[in-house]
Order: C-alpha cells, then structure tokens, then sequence
C-alpha cells in the first residue's frame, strides 16, 4: 500500500495520521535551505479571522510565511500535497478543493496553545497537514505536536520528512515549547465554500 493510501486509511479509522518518510533527506534539506534565505519575510503569526486578527505571544509566538502556489521552489512539496489531496479525495470523498500553507519558526521558548484549526461555524478547513522540517530532533528537545484524541493525547515528534495529517474540527492540538529552533510547512485543506441558497 502506498504512503498515501496508508493516510487516507488512518484518517478515515481515526481521523489522523503519521507518515515519518512523507519527504526524503534531500527534499526536507531543500525547504530549510529555502525557507533560511528567506527568513527576513517571515511575520510575527496572527490569531483569530479578518477583522479580530491581533498577535498574542500568549496563545502562539511562532513566524510564518506563507507559500505561493506559484512559486517553483516548492513546487515538489506542493505536487506531493497535490497527490495526497487527489487519494483523500478518491478514498474518503473529502471534496478537498484548495490548500493553502505556509511556513512556521517556532524561536526556542516559543509554543502554541491548545486550539482547534477550524475556526468556528464558518470555515471550509478540513484536513490539516504538518511537515517538520528540523534535523535529529531529540524528544527531550520538546516541541511536539500533542494531539488531544479520544484515547487521549498523542505526542509527534517534529523530526525532519515526517508528515502529520488529522481532520480540521476533530482535535484539538497544541505545540509544546522547545528548547531549540522548530521549522515546519503547515497546510490546510479546504473544501468549498457551501452555497448560499
Ligand atoms: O506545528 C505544529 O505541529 C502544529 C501547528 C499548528 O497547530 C497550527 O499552525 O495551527
Ligand atoms: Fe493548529
């Protein structure tokens, strides 16, 4: 079975899924290097929606940028993003239609609190992903994504090529502080809007 298929069957038992080697050496150390030349882009991250956005280093102190779906330098991690959107889509009928993603730093110290990505009543996000982008991670570092399941919390190691995938409304997660620097791509998948009758 392919590490696609693999996700789709993980999300549709139990509404999230790992997959250590979602990109190899070469291509997790091609983002780092991107992502290290364009660090003076990144932002401070905002929470809430339009309208009530506000930077609050109590809830999340991380820096993002986001990704262009344009851009040929991360076109590699897109297409593979692009596959695994097409077997959800196939596999669980998700009706995934848009991604959109970005970077994210996470200083030493940094952490972001326990909170649901979808934000409530009106958003189309449906599937989050996460690729860690952070070489020999040691679990005494911190930094782990702790992923608040109904058999209770699971920690992820942010080691570098592995992708984390769970349902956008079902679990609530936080990012544990850590003692070093902390790269990732974040991603989510939206579905349609719905129509308005
Ligand atoms: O980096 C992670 O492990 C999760 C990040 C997160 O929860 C988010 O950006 O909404
Ligand atoms: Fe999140």
């Amino acid at each position: 079975m392919s590490g696609f298929d693999n996700v789709a069957d993980r999300l549709a038992d139990s509404g999230w899924a790992l997959w250590p080697g979602f990109l190899d050496a070469s291509e997790t150390e091609a983002l780092i290097a991107l992502s290290h030349g364009r660090r003076e882009a990144f932002q401070h991250a905002a929470i809430g929606r339009a309208g009530g956005r506000a930077r609050n280093e109590a809830i999340r102190g991380d820096d993002v940028l986001w990704l262009d779906s344009d851009d040929p330098d991360v076109q590699t991690l897109l297409d593979r993003l692009g596959d695994l959107q097409a077997t959800l889509n196939r596999g669980l009928y998700l009706g995934l239609a848009t991604l959109e993603c970005h970077f994210a730093v996470y200083p030493a110290g940094a952490f972001y609190k326990r909170h649901l990505d979808q934000h409530r009543g009106q958003d189309t996000r449906a599937v989050t992903v996460v690729i860690y982008l952070n070489h020999d991670w040691l679990p005494e570092q911190g930094g782990q994504l702790r992923l608040y399941t109904e058999a209770g919390p699971v920690d992820v190691q942010p080691q570098g090529g592995t992708l984390v995938a769970f349902l956008s409304d079902r679990f609530e997660h936080e990012v544990m502080p850590a003692t070093r620097e902390r790269l990732s791509v974040s991603g989510w998948f939206r579905r349609r809007e719905a129509a308005v009758l």
